[in-house]
């Protein structure tokens, strides 16, 4: 079943949004495996959810469907979806605790090379640091290459006056002239906020995260949502915006709750496409702190849809990334569609 947005999506349950999720493939599903049995993070048990341990994986078991990732475009007038959340307590800077999820959740693990080494599904609590390049400057990085999740390392401000020089070209070629009083300054002004939109070359997990990781005998469902987003689109350099919502479900570790919204800002601050931006903010999630499922949508206006081109002003795109256990349980996605999409 594919999404019919030309509905807005108001008018759309949880429930359907859940489907249209349930039903996309994303070709990078290799990319995040379960844990084996020495993996799992177990809470009390109460529902009659079949425990995705039951499902015996081997060391080099490819797991499909994984990662999910859906994208959709329509005419939304609404940001929120009419759905009500039940039973959830909602506070007032929009952080919400559900009640427990009952099952037993296996836990998301990365793989280095798509094989889990055996060493590290048995010891599922030590974090995990998987390095792909011994590029120098990047020995501390704690992720590389894979999901394009790379940073530059802190020179870019050495850039300006190329950056700047740049600017003045472009406006001579727009048969400006940049001697101009209101002009004098503009190249710099202008390097100086291109520098600013893609600052997220400069950042890594690492360092945002600045050890902000808790350990916490906590395995309910943690949501951030409507998480502002500024990025720029990498193939017209104009503008996109909205608003990220994020989900986990811990295994023993959380997160410090600006540090997801400070990961939105790590990716969001570079050239980009919404798709990439949804899922290297699931990845990033899972890298800080390996929980049973990780949960994103992002809503986006993008302005070279608005401003130029088709200029359809009112379209929006939404995009989902789900992992682990919010790909696997059609019932803690729906708990996560209806937290996110509930006033
Ligand atoms: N999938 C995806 N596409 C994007 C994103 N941002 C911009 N685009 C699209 O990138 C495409 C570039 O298409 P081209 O035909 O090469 O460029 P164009 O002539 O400027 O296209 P129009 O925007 O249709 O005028 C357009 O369809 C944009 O809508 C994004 O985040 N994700
Ligand atoms: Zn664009």
């Amino acid at each position: 079943m594919s999404m019919n947005f030309t509905r807005q999506l108001s008018e759309m349950s949880a429930s359907e949004l859940n489907d249209a999720i349930d039903d996309t493939n994303f070709p990078q599903a290799h990319i995040l495996s379960r844990g084996r049995n020495n993996s799992v993070c177990s809470t009390s048990s109460a529902s009659g959810i079949t425990p995705l341990m039951d499902r015996t994986l081997s060391q080099t078991d490819e797991v499909p469907n994984v990662v999910g990732t859906t994208t959709a475009s329509g005419n939304v007038n609404s940001a929120s979806a009419g759905v009500g959340a039940v039973g959830n307590a909602l506070s007032n800077d929009g952080v919400i605790t559900s009640p427990p999820v009952a099952f037993t959740r296996p836990k998301l693990m990365l793989k280095t090379n798509g094989i889990i080494p055996e060493h590290e599904a048995e010891a599922p609590m030590t974090p995990k640091t998987p390095r792909t390049s011994t590029t120098p400057g990047h020995e501390h990085c704690t992720f590389h290459h894979d999901l394009e999740l790379d940073h530059k390392p802190p020179t870019r401000e050495a850039l300006l006056p190329e950056l700047s020089r740049s600017y003045r070209l472009l406006l001579s070629g727009l048969g400006e002239n940049p001697e101009r009083q209101g002009l004098l300054k503009t190249p710099e002004r202008a390097a100086k906020a291109m520098l600013f939109f893609t600052k997220g070359y400069d950042q890594n997990l690492e360092d945002v995260l600045n050890g902000a990781v808790f350990d916490e005998d906590h395995d309910e469902m943690v949501v951030v949502k409507d998480i502002e987003m500024f990025s720029m689109c990498e193939h017209h350099m104009v503008p996109f915006y909205g608003k990220v919502s994020i989900g986990y479900l811990p295994c023993n570790k959380i997160l410090g709750l600006s540090k997801l919204a400070r990961i939105v800002e790590i990716f969001s601050r570079r050239l980009q496409v919404q798709e990439r931006l949804t899922k290297q903010i699931a990845v990033a999630v899972t890298h800080a702190v390996q929980p049973a499922g990780v949960a994103v949508v992002i809503e986006g206006v993008h302005m070279c849809m608005v401003m130029r081109g088709v200029q359809k002003i009112n379209s929006k795109t939404v995009t989902s990334t789900m992992l682990g256990v919010f790909r696997d349980d059609p019932k803690t996605r729906e708990e996560f569609l209806n937290l996110v999409t509930s006033k």
